[in-house]
């Protein structure tokens, strides 16, 4: 902690891994959304989402009093008043996007305005006036690292985290399983059912204006297959569509996480299949985040919030699925080695693409010839 080596802005060596961005793309692309009170409350009415921070601060009000604390993002100000009612002396809650006059609003309306002080700018672009005893912040996006937005923590961390500071969440792991799911056949039916609409509108364009856009047609399933089949799905998935052990990914403390670590994940992966004679038509990936303090400061009472598939509902991560085109058939016993690549997308470094080599090895031993699934969560 303490060095600026992940890219912040004014860091002396950024990263390399970390990207120059044009703000405003960025605004047009990202913030913008967060600027308006539904797309706020969608993120509020997360019922497993809200009870975990929740309980992380009120069961842990021994992190809080009297303290200093960092809420980024603070979107409505929800953590950040938490915060203020669990005892803390002061909270910075630095929010992007216009969000922060409603934020001021909140914190006001809620009679906390003399402790949370609501800062409207770009959490790299922000100078606070001490260091702070917490970071608080809901940085999550889809299977984790979507939206890039942990680097704008791990930003906050090197700079304004005491060397005893606590983290919130201070964990945090992606996950992945193969499961069967109807999607991909569904998928394939689109791809298919598009494919003829294509060739219709050939034959009418040719039989009325004279041209023939045949020469398109392999471009133009190229692209349907990249829309239906190559883009990751969300989903709140059942758990019984799970046909194999889900596997770790990545585990990461918040307080040593670095950009270069997150901006490309690797991982070797062994999924022990445990139902017969099925089908691995997709994998799903999700996450879980912990609040468990620090070694130094460890929580009383540990939370986690978990968006793994649940028969009770989900949250408004759900999974994601990134559909194995054609299916592998399995049996019970066998098992998939799995060689999984995440990075950045070339074109916006908040999306990414995902690589998966699936092997499948039968309970005799036999192995088969690896595939290849490539899949962009847009
Ligand atoms: C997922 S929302 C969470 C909002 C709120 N903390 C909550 O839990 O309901 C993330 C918020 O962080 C803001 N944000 C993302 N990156 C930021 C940055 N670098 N500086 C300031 N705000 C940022 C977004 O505009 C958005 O309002």
């Amino acid at each position: 902690m303490g060095t600026r080596e992940n890219g912040c802005a004014g860091s002396t060596q950024p990263s390399a891994a970390a990207p120059q961005v044009d703000k405003g793309v960025d605004f047009a692309n990202y913030f913008c959304t967060y600027g308006y009170l539904y797309h706020q409350k969608e993120m509020l009415s997360d019922r497993v989402r809200m009870d975990a921070y929740f309980h992380a601060v009120s069961r842990n009000k021994h992190h809080f009093r009297d303290k200093a604390v960092l809420d980024v993002g603070t979107g409505s100000g929800i953590l950040a008043i938490w915060c203020a009612q669990a005892g803390a002396r002061k909270v910075y809650a630095v929010e992007a996007t216009k969000m922060a006059d409603h934020a001021r609003e909140l914190v006001k309306g809620n009679g906390v305005d003399d402790i949370v002080e609501v800062i409207e700018g770009s959490m790299e672009d922000v100078v606070l006036p001490e260091k702070v005893d917490v970071i608080i912040s809901e940085w999550m996006g889809y299977f984790l690292l979507r939206e890039s937005m942990f680097d704008s923590v791990i930003c906050a961390r090197d700079r304004w985290l005491k060397p005893d500071g606590v983290m919130y969440p201070s964990h945090a792991r992606m996950w992945l399983a193969p499961i069967r799911s109807g999607l991909t056949d569904q998928k394939m039916d689109e791809v298919n059912c598009s494919m003829n609409d294509w060739r219709s509108f050939i034959e009418e364009t040719e039989s009325y204006y004279g041209v023939n856009m045949s020469v398109l047609t392999k471009a133009y399933r190229e692209e349907n297959e990249k829309y239906f089949l190559k883009t990751s799905l969300w989903c709140n998935l059942d758990p019984h569509q799970i046909i194999g052990t889900p596997a770790v990914i990545k585990e990461m403390d918040c307080l040593q996480a670095t950009v270069d670590e997150i901006c490309t994940v690797t991982s070797q992966l062994v999924h022990p299949i445990n139902i017969d004679r099925s089908r691995i038509s997709a994998y799903a990936g999700w996450f879980d985040v912990q609040f468990k303090g620090s070694e130094q400061n460890p929580a009383k009472d540990e939370v986690e919030l978990n968006t793994a598939p649940d028969k009770d509902g989900g949250t408004h991560w759900g999974q994601q699925v990134f559909l194995v085109n054609p299916p592998i058939r399995v049996n019970e016993g066998d098992k998939v080695n799995v060689s999984f690549k995440m990075s950045r997308a070339k074109q916006y470094h908040r999306l990414m693409d995902i690589e998966i080599i699936s092997e499948l090895e039968l309970s005799s031993g036999k192995r088969f010839p690896p595939v290849t699934t490539k899949v962009a969560i847009e």
